[in-house]
């Protein structure tokens, strides 16, 4: 349903753009058949010619060795080290690689050159020696650069392609080393498709691939102009126009005008294309290439082996942050700090039992909520990176915090108490609370409480009826009291009872140890229902496990305040306590 804006004012001017692109004459789209892309494509990594020429300060050459071996570890085996007749760094640095033999066997650099006489020239003196290069071609195409830059015919500008792909040609014949072609009509998405098409077919009559010496025709969305399914509507067609087309290897290069750089290489590749060009974190012209962290991981995700190695992504960023200088935002996608972390409480709750379900049978499919990918797949920590507490917290995630940083398994009922508490201190305080806070505030809050009421000791009489005497300290005054029970704890929390004046019923009990060896600790939960009909938690932690389980309960009794404190008072002052040693 279309709203009625008449009253918005401000952009109006939106008729002063037209749908600068041209969908293709197709009758069928086999790519919208596909669900998902099977296998990793080729990925040539453009990062030290499109991500370096985007920088303010484009990488020095020392800079550009440590990228290039950055690179080199994740595994791409196609790298665009540059555009050697840019600069004298450019150039050096293609000199240093051959020279200094830093190109591990498997990699084939790639170099860009304009479709220009003494570009190309420059290019090929900088490629001297080298063992595999891609000698990559380009001249704009588009209706656009045809009339307002090169202001030239269609067959001008195929001629600008042809002369150019004929000296490359010329050139790699008498330069030692050995050379792959590949063209782009840059501007491709502003380029009427039959005239695409036609220019890359001239390009590859000149250089008549084989299957030893394919050709790799690149398709770029220079500037991203359409929806998605337009480019990829235009991939298919050229994928299936192109002349020699065994022997082409048909390449995408989406930049990210629209914030669809990795839907137009994902959908490009249903298309028909084998190889993608992008950068890490989608560094380039404007808003960037395609990010291939992302393309890489949205394939690990689907359960298709990327061929590339992200397994440390916060080391790999740590470098790409570092010589380049740009910074990977906290929601980039795998990368970003905020990626894999809940604050929300419904979430927390959610991913806290879907990796408890998951950790009960590692066989299961990955499917905790909320995280398309195991946060350690991509080097990240549980601890610290999924669940974090402000005031949108929920006891999930609070009790997750405590059980996975400090052993603290707290019973369910218990948790929600917490919880409360520690959103209402985040509020309040406005700011997100750190593990040790919310730790603090539970013992603070819940564990061996022992004011108004300390608890000193205890002595088991006899085994029959539990006749025990528990030592407290009230006041500064040391006092006995003597009760039987059922047990230990019932003969105590009898004679807490009759020497207060509380009542409480519904008394539970849960432990657990925390840590392992002489420094494990015993850890007790009471819970216990007042007479007003509230439900009251109190924690131990002791060396040993009765004791901590009668810390716990003087834990909760005197949790029961203000009446436990009135009571004292009043106790004390009419003389039914007595003091042993006052
Ligand atoms: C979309 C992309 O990313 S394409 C890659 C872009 N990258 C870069 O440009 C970075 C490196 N470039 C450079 O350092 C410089 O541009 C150089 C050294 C290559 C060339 O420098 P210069 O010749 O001084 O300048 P410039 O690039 O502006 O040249 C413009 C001329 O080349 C022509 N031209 C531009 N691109 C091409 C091309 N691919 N093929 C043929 N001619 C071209 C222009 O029409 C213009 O012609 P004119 O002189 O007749 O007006
Ligand atoms: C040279 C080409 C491939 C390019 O970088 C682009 O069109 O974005």
């Amino acid at each position: 349903m279309s709203q009625n804006t008449d009253n918005v004012v401000g952009m109006q001017n939106c008729d002063k753009y037209a749908r600068e692109y041209f969908m293709p004459p197709v009758t069928s789209l086999k790519w919208t058949q596909k669900e998902y892309i099977t296998e990793a494509p080729m990925w040539c990594s453009v990062d030290l010619r499109d991500g370096n020429q985007a920088l303010v300060v484009p990488m020095n050459l020392e800079e550009k060795l440590q990228y290039f071996q950055l690179l080199v570890s994740i595994g791409f085996k196609e790298i665009e080290v540059g555009f050697p007749a840019a600069s004298e760094t450019e150039f050096a640095f293609l000199r240093t690689l051959i020279e200094q033999d830093l190109i591990p066997d498997d990699v084939t650099i790639q170099v860009l050159t304009q479709s220009r006489d003494h570009i190309i020239r420059k290019t090929f003196e900088a490629l001297h020696g080298a063992k595999r290069a891609i000698v990559h071609l380009y001249n704009s195409t588009s209706r656009a650069q045809r009339e307002q830059v090169f202001r030239k015919s269609r067959q001008e500008i195929i001629d600008i392609a042809v002369s150019g792909a004929e000296l490359v040609q010329a050139c790699a014949a008498q330069t030692p080393g050995n050379f792959q072609f590949q063209y782009s009509p840059e501007s491709f998405t502003g380029t009427e498709m039959d005239f695409a098409l036609d220019i890359c077919n001239h390009v590859l009559d000149v250089w008549r691939p084989t299957p030893e010496h394919k050709v790799i025709i690149n398709l770029p969305a220079t500037v991203s102009m359409s929806m998605p399914h337009v480019y990829a509507s235009q991939i298919e067609f050229m994928s299936e126009h192109l002349k020699h087309r065994e022997n082409v290897t048909l390449s995408v290069h989406p930049h990210n005008d629209r914030g669809t750089g990795v839907a137009d290489a994902e959908l490009g590749v249903l298309a028909g294309a084998q190889r993608v060009e992008g950068t890490l974190f989608g560094n380039g012209e404007r808003t960037g290439n395609v990010d291939i962290v992302t393309l890489a991981l949205n394939l690990f995700a689907h359960g298709v082996n990327p061929r590339l190695n992200f397994a440390n992504l916060p080391a790999i960023r740590a470098a790409y942050e570092r010589l380049t200088n740009m910074e990977v935002g906290k929601r980039h996608p795998y990368a970003g700090e905020l990626v894999f972390t809940a604050f929300s409480g419904s979430h927390q709750d959610a991913i806290a039992k879907g990796m408890k379900w998951r950790e009960e049978d590692e066989r299961r499919y990955w499917s905790v909520p909320y995280l398309l990918i195991d946060p350690k797949d991509v080097g990240r920590a549980y601890e610290g990176d999924i669940i974090r507490i402000n005031s949108q917290s929920g006891k999930g995630g609070i009790g997750y915090i405590l059980e996975q940083h400090f052993g603290i398994d707290l019973p369910a009922e218990m948790r929600e108490g917490l919880g409360y508490r520690v959103k209402s201190v985040s509020d309040r305080l406005h700011k997100e609370l750190l593990p040790r806070e919310i730790y603090d505030i539970f013992i603070e809050e819940f564990v061996n409480l022992n004011a108004p009421v300390e608890f000193v000791g205890y002595h088991v009489a006899n085994q029959v009826d539990y006749l025990t005497s528990v030592t407290v300290r009230i006041d500064g005054c040391v006092m006995e009291w003597t009760s039987t029970g059922n047990g230990r704890l019932d003969a105590i929390s009898r004679a807490i009872q009759q020497n207060l004046g509380v009542a409480y019923s519904n008394l539970v009990y849960k432990e657990h140890a925390k840590g392992v060896g002489s420094a494990s600790q015993a850890v007790s939960y009471i819970g216990i229902t007042s007479s007003d009909g509230t439900r009251h938690w109190g924690c131990g932690m002791d060396a040993d496990i009765f004791t901590s389980s009668v810390k716990a309960l003087f834990s909760v009794v005197n949790k029961l305040r203000p009446a436990v404190s009135d009571l004292v008072q009043e106790r004390s002052s009419a003389g039914p306590i007595r003091s042993l040693y006052g």
